[in-house]
């Protein structure tokens, strides 16, 4: 509980109706949710404007509402505070109603296009390796110390994020660790937090269903910068077109990482096999089980994070060489007879480049790539093209297949898909709408060295389909056709 006029920065109000000295119980934006106690915000979305659900919260009891709109009518029994912006003022009461725990953690968050769940997965991972509490936000699941809460959102809204950072303050959580989405920054989802540290990992083209050009979805991920505090550091790759551009209006202590060219964090792929890579990280070697040149960068931003919090050097390369991958990205499923399956949840046309770029470099040439790949459905249309042009150019098969279909029809998506395809390479694609018969075929036509990549799920246990989540695990469903064909 808390008095509004408690956790209402003054400076976002414009004007108030009522009693603004009044209990607070719980926060919401969602009329449906509305209970007595509770202060409502109306919210403008991306497919209804919550001020027309302002009577439905009064109805249901709302002590108070926060609006950009005030409505014609205040009934005398309800606080009305105006603002200029709804979110914005979610994000900060939100923090101050549970009481600004991330001024009590030091908490470090992670944009980019692609990295963002391995990079805080294995920083959460290590941290807790050397004995320190801490908590997780991210994609494939949210941790407050060691209980597990799921996930629904990269960067969940601002009232559970806030509980969950309470959580883990409560718990003697030190650090935390967090995916900060585009849309979140948009959204104003991590307006009002404190951050200690932000890493850049890289941006390429994705969202732009959302974002609509990569212009704007550049101006969110830097927005996270521009907004970090000046005791904060800001983590930032070098390598990427847009590192420096990134941090360039930070108040925030600038590093730098890079595996090309002088940085303040340094790191070189000394030599890649199926089961690692050999690394040398700061000047010293160290063995991971993580491959691919994209994880080299991942874990050099982990080490740079590491080491800008005051944690120990060796103990940080100790813990690099025992991490494991995180699930649904570049996990193995093996046949019992020498067919390799790579499970991964590349989504985007930099990612899928980046893992058969890999398994291409570890693989002899008498190994076959056979890739099955589909697209989401009434997301980023611009991808899909791309993502066929990829998968083909660098794969001896490619099956088409669905990912999340969502409300388009695959047949579509996957006709959008082969517009990418080059006329002399299309002999190699075979399009298979069912992504189980997809993937069947896949081990069908594979031989014994062959390897198998099945891109764009990962961690996920789902196919979405018409607003409906049929079970599907790209995991599961290998190790079932592996078993049944016995190859
Ligand atoms: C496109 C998008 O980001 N939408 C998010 C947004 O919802 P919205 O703007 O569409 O909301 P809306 O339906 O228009 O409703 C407007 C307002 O009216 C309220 N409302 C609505 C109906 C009602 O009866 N009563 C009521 O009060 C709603 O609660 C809302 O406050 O705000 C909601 C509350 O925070 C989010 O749950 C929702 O995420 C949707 C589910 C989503 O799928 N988002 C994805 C795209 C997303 O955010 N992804 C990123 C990661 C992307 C990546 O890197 O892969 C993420 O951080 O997860
Ligand atoms: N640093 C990187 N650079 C490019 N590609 C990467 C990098 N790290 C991981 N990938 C690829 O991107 C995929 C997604 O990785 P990860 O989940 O860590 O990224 P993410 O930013 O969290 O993605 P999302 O926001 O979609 O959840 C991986 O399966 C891998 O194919």
């Amino acid at each position: 509980m808390a008095k509004l006029q408690n956790i209402i920065p003054v400076k976002l109000i414009t004007k108030t109706v009522g009693n603004i000295n009044v209990d607070i119980d719980e926060l919401t934006f969602d009329s449906r949710k509305v209970k007595g106690g509770c202060c409502f915000f109306a919210i403008r979305g991306t497919q209804s404007d919550g001020h027309s659900y302002i009577p439905q919260a009064i109805a249901s009891g709302a002590t108070a509402i926060v609006c950009e709109e005030l409505p014609a009518e205040c009934p005398a029994n309800v606080t009305f505070i105006q603002v200029e912006n709804s979110s914005l003022a979610l994000g900060y009461m939100a923090s101050a109603f549970y009481g600004n725990p991330s001024q009590k953690l030091k908490l470090v968050g992670i944009t980019g296009t692609n990295g963002k769940t391995t990079t805080v997965t294995l920083l959460y991972r290590l941290a807790r390796r050397m004995g320190h509490k801490a908590g997780l936000l991210s994609t494939v699941v949210n941790y407050v110390d060691n209980v597990e809460v799921p996930s629904t959102h990269t960067t969940p809204d601002p009232i559970q994020l806030n509980a969950l950072l309470r959580q883990m303050v409560d718990i003697g959580c030190e650090y935390c660790f967090m995916e900060v989405s585009s849309h979140s920054v948009v959204q104003n989802r991590i307006a009002g937090l404190t951050f200690a540290g932000g890493i850049f990992s890289n941006i390429t083209h994705d969202h732009l269903d959302y974002h609509k050009t990569f212009a704007e979805y550049l101006k969110a991920k830097k927005r996270f910068f521009d907004e970090l505090p000046s005791d904060a550091f800001a983590l930032t790759n070098t390598d990427d077109r847009n590192g420096m551009v990134m941090v360039q209006n930070t108040k925030a202590k600038v590093y730098t990482y890079s595996l090309r060219s002088m940085a303040d964090f340094r790191c070189k792929v000394i030599e890649s096999h199926f089961d690692g890579m050999m690394l040398n990280m700061d000047g010293v070697e160290v063995w991971t089980r993580l491959l691919g040149r994209f994880n080299a960068y991942n874990l050099l931003a982990i080490y740079a994070t590491l080491m800008l919090l005051g944690f120990d050097k060796n103990d940080i390369l100790t813990g690099i060489s025992d991490v494991t991958p995180v699930s649904g990205r570049f996990e193995y499923v093996r046949s019992s007879h020498g067919v390799t399956a790579v499970v991964d949840y590349a989504h985007t046309p930099d990612a899928l480049e980046n893992v058969i770029k890999t398994i291409n470099e570890i693989k002899t040439e008498n190994q076959r790539l056979i890739t099955v790949v589909g697209a989401g459905g009434n997301r980023d249309k611009t991808k899909r093209p791309v993502m066929a042009k990829v998968a083909t150019e660098l794969s001896d098969i490619v099956i088409l297949t669905s990912d999340n279909p969502r409300f388009e029809e695959p047949e579509e998506i996957i006709n959008d898909m082969r517009v990418g395809v080059d006329a002399s390479q299309a002999k190699k694609v075979i399009t298979i709408v069912d992504r189980r018969e997809a993937i069947r075929t896949a081990c069908m036509l594979a031989l014994k060295g062959d390897i198998i990549l099945v891109a764009g799920k990962g961690h996920e246990n789902y196919q979405e389909i018409k607003g409906v989540k049929h079970h599907f695990d790209d995991k599961e469903v290998l190790t079932e056709i592996f078993k049944s064909l016995q190859v």
